[in-house]
């Protein structure tokens, strides 16, 4: 058996022109234009991945892309400031502060300073809490995505045995709690873990967000099963360059999954056409517009 591949490319391609034509429409039948303001302090690897891709598709999209880079070193109060200067900004709608950042700034304090109208990361406590609570919240991106490739292959998830690996505040726990609203049963693991393998050969829909690259091991998989991998992890490849591989030893996984996403062009697409998703939504609360149709 190998599994099919579910390609985020395609996915994340067809949701972002879903995301312009709306965009398109609000702004003239409203004269709104979904503005997001991308914070970048310092410099990861990682994170200039998003910021490439990100940048380029939000213009795509129609709407305004606006790029702050911080020096490693800037003072923890300059960053503040900076937040609430988007905060009041009327052309920002979204902001996204890079994660990790460098060491000596206090995550918990910025991300606490983003207005939650405008936390398109979904990582202010309001929105956590209002995910956790079952109620309407703008929530992270990465975790969005998944849901999406994973429906891409089952229409429903309910009563599904789910196991997300990893319990982050970016993605593992606001991905347990959208799994919850589509009435999966979730396992949630973690370092402290014993037996991952054995977790994993339960369930049906396998998460990996871990940051090690190919951890979860083929044997894992329960034949059949869907494997949503979101790692996005850089090792030293051919002539010098960099390849990318995920938190999933993929070419075991095809043998025994029944779809698998590929790293890169799966899990990463789909991340940056759900910020795009949740700036519009953002721009169209703001504004007291009527949800948009994505
Ligand atoms: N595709 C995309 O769009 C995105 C990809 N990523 C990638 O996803 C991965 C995870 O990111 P993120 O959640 O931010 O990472 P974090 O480092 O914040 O969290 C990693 C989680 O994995 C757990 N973990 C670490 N080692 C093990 C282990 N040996 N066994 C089981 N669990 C383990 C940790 O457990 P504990 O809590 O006990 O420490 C922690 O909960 C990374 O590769 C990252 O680059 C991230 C964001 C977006
Ligand atoms: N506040 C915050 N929010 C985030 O969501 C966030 C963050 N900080 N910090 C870094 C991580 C990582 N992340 C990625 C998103 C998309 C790709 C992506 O587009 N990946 C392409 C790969 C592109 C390539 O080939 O290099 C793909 O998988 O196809 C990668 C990584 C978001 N993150
Ligand atoms: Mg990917």
């Amino acid at each position: 058996m190998t599994a099919s591949i579910i390609d985020g490319k395609i996915i994340a391609a067809e949701l972002r022109g879903r995301v312009a034509a709306e965009v398109a429409r609000v702004k003239s039948e409203h004269g709104v234009t979904p503005g997001l303001a991308v914070v970048l302090v310092g410099s990861d690897p990682a994170s200039e991945v998003y910021v490439r891709s990100k940048h380029k598709q939000t213009q795509e999209a129609g709407m305004a892309s606006f790029e702050h880079k911080l020096p490693a070193d800037v003072a923890q109060a300059d960053l503040i400031a900076l937040v609430q200067k988007l905060n009041t900004d009327p052309t920002v709608h979204g902001i996204l502060v890079q994660l990790p950042l460098p060491k000596g700034l206090d995550t918990d304090a910025v991300v606490n300073a983003i207005d939650p109208a405008k936390d398109v990361d979904g990582l202010h406590p309001t929105n956590a809490g209002r995910l956790a609570s079952g109620m309407p919240a703008l929530s992270p991106c990465t975790p969005l995505g998944c849901i999406i490739l994973t429906k891409s292959v089952h229409k429903s998830l309910e009563g599904m045995n789910a196991i997300v690996i990893g319990r982050s505040n970016l993605v593992g726990r606001p991905l347990v709690q959208l799994l919850l609203n589509e009435n999966a049963t979730v396992t949630i693991a973690h370092s402290k873990s014993r037996d991952l393998a054995k977790l994993c050969a339960q369930a049906d829909l396998v998460y990996a967000a871990v940051g090690r690259p190919e951890m979860v091991r083929g044997d894992w998989i329960k034949p059949g099963a869907t494997v949503i991998d979101v790692g996005i992890n850089r090792l030293p490849g051919a002539e010098g360059k960099t390849r990318l591989v995920g938190d999933v030893a993929y070419q075991e996984a095809l043998k025994t999954a029944g779809a698998i996403t590929p790293v890169p062009g799966g899990v990463g697409q789909m991340t940056v056409a759900c910020l795009l998703v949740n700036t519009l939504r953002a721009a169209c609360a703001i504004h007291k517009l009527a949800a948009p149709a994505v």
